[in-house]
Parts: C-alpha cells; sequence; structure tokens
C-alpha cells in the first residue's frame, strides 16, 4: 500500500542552523502519527516541507506517492492543514470562515454549503457558527481551524501542535473531534505536538525528534517497553539524556505564542 507519507534522508538547514538532520519516516495510511519533540527539534520545518510551504534541501518526500517538489498543486490538494499561526479571521462567523477556505479549496459551489454546515457540525460549533470568531474560546477556535481543514475533505490532516495553550478540557475537546473524524474517514493525520501524554494516548505510533534528528520510532507501548520508565516522558528522557533540559520543554515560548493568536 502506498505511504501517507514517506520522508526519506530529509535536511534542511536555515544558514548555520541545521533544523532538520537526515531523518527519514513513513506515515501509514488512516494512522494518527505523532512527530514529537521540545521546541526547536525540528518539527515545524519538516510539516513545512512536506506541506509544500519549504522546498525541501537535500532528501525526498512524497505524500500518497506524489513528490512535493515536484507535484506541489497536487499534494496540496490532497493535504488540509492548522499551522501554528492563527488561520481563522476574528471578525469573520465561523461559518464565514469555513465556506471561505471552501472556495479557496475548490470545493464545488453546489456542494459548500452543505460541506461547510457538515464540518461545523462534526467540530461541534453549530450553536456558534453564525457569531463572529472573536468571541469564541481558545478551543472552539482550534476547532474551527480544524473545520476550515477538513471542509476540502483532505486525505492527510496536517496540524502542528493543535492543542498548545489550551486548558485540559479543551484540549480533550480538540483530540475528541480529531479520533471521530479519523474513525468516520478513515483520514490519515500527523500531528506535532510536545505533550507526550497526549501522544501516548492517541497516537497511533509517534517519531521522537531532538535536534533534527529521530531518536525513536514506534507505538508508544512499545517505545515504553523498550526504555526504562513508565511513560513516553521517561522514553524521551531516555534517548536525550540531559539535552531536555535545556532545549527545554519550558512552554514558555509556546505560551508567549499562543497569547499572541488569541489576543
Ligand atoms: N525561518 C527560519 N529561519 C531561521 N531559523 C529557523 C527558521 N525556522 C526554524 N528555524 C530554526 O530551526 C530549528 C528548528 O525549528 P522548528 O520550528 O522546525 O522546530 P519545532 O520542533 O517545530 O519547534 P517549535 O515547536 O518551537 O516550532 C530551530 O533552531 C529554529 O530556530
Amino acid at each position: 500500500m502506498t505511504s501517507a507519507v514517506r520522508i526519506d534522508g530529509l535536511r534542511h538547514r536555515f544558514k548555520e542552523t541545521v533544523a532538520v538532520d537526515g531523518i527519514s519516516l513513513e506515515v501509514r495510511p488512516a494512522e494518527i502519527f505523532g512527530l514529537l519533540g521540545p521546541n526547536g527539534a525540528g518539527k515545524t520545518t519538516t510539516i513545512r516541507v512536506l506541506t509544500t510551504l519549504l522546498r525541501p534541501q537535500e532528501g525526498s518526500v512524497a505524500v500518497f506517492g506524489l513528490d512535493v517538489a515536484k507535484r506541489r498543486m497536487a499534494v496540496r490538494r490532497l493535504i488540509g492543514y492548522v499551522p501554528q499561526a492563527l488561520s481563522a479571521d476574528a471578525a469573520l462567523s465561523g461559518r464565514e470562515n469555513v465556506a471561505l477556505f471552501a472556495r479557496l479549496f475548490d470545493v464545488p459551489r453546489r456542494e459548500r454549503k452543505e460541506r461547510t454546515q457538515g464540518v461545523i457540525e462534526a467540530m461541534g460549533l453549530t450553536d456558534a457558527a453564525d457569531r463572529p470568531a472573536a468571541t469564541y474560546s481558545g478551543g472552539m477556535i482550534r476547532r474551527l481551524e480544524l473545520a476550515q481543514a477538513l471542509v476540502s475533505a483532505p486525505r492527510l490532516l496536517v496540524l502542528d501542535e493543535p492543542t498548545i495553550g489550551l486548558d485540559p478540557v479543551a484540549r480533550n475537546g480538540v483530540w475528541e473531534r480529531i479520533t471521530e473524524v479519523r474513525a468516520q474517514t478513515g483520514m490519515t493525520v500527523l500531528v506535532t505536538t510536545h505533550y507526550m501524554e497526549e501522544a501516548e494516548e492517541h497516537c497511533d505510533r509517534v517519531a521522537l525528534m531532538h535536534r533534527g534528528r529521530i531518536r525513536a520510532l514506534g507505538t508508544p507501548a512499545e517505545l515504553i517497553a523498550e526504555a526504562p520508565g513508565e511513560s513516553l516522558d521517561d522514553v524521551f528522557r531516555a534517548y536525550t539524556g540531559d539535552d531536555l533540559d535545556v532545549g527545554g520543554f519550558s512552554d514558555v515560548r509556546a505560551t508567549r505564542r499562543t497569547a499572541r493568536r488569541l489576543g
């Protein structure tokens, strides 16, 4: 079966910083795959290459068999992407935001209304759909952004830190919606996070990334069985040693970014 994502020897640098240092991995169709690691690990750079926003400098990336460097537009049509930066317009209602994405992604005109309503319902936003997004909570904004990404019925949903800065209840709400959509559609989900406990609970397989490299890859249970400790957090520490305290699981940067997003 064709891989949903296949990354071979991807390396990417920004001047003297090597952001991604030769990674290879495969995401299987219909799985929820977590790319995990602290700030600066190289997760976003990897995501930006596979969503065609950055051209691969070295190595290759294919989405459902399509090379991201050679088939950019075809790859984009397969992907729904929720970036870290805010992608909803606060002045528009939830429904208007989703309808805008339906137009942007060429959803056929006669299907737009129904598809927009469908994803709004799926994300639990029916009651709030006609209010300006400015009145939404952080969790609702994230679910609206998921609705925007889902309206084009992508085969691969790519989420960059979907629960960052949310309280535990809102984080659960976002994950519930992600797992429901996956169960209903068989969509593949690639998610980055630095919340190990969320990945442990919701991801089928994970890759632990640190300083541009993949340190371990497998199901959460496999990784926990192979390394000393009882959680993915322990596994990560085992693979990265003291580095983590320097690299930082600190949420400071993340929290600041979220404050900007919602402010
Ligand atoms: N546009 C850029 N210009 C220069 N350096 C960059 C750029 N984007 C990322 N980097 C650097 O590349 C490294 C990897 O960053 P990346 O954003 O991919 O990590 P990340 O794991 O996604 O972390 P975060 O969760 O903080 O975004 C970091 O050292 C970062 O500072």
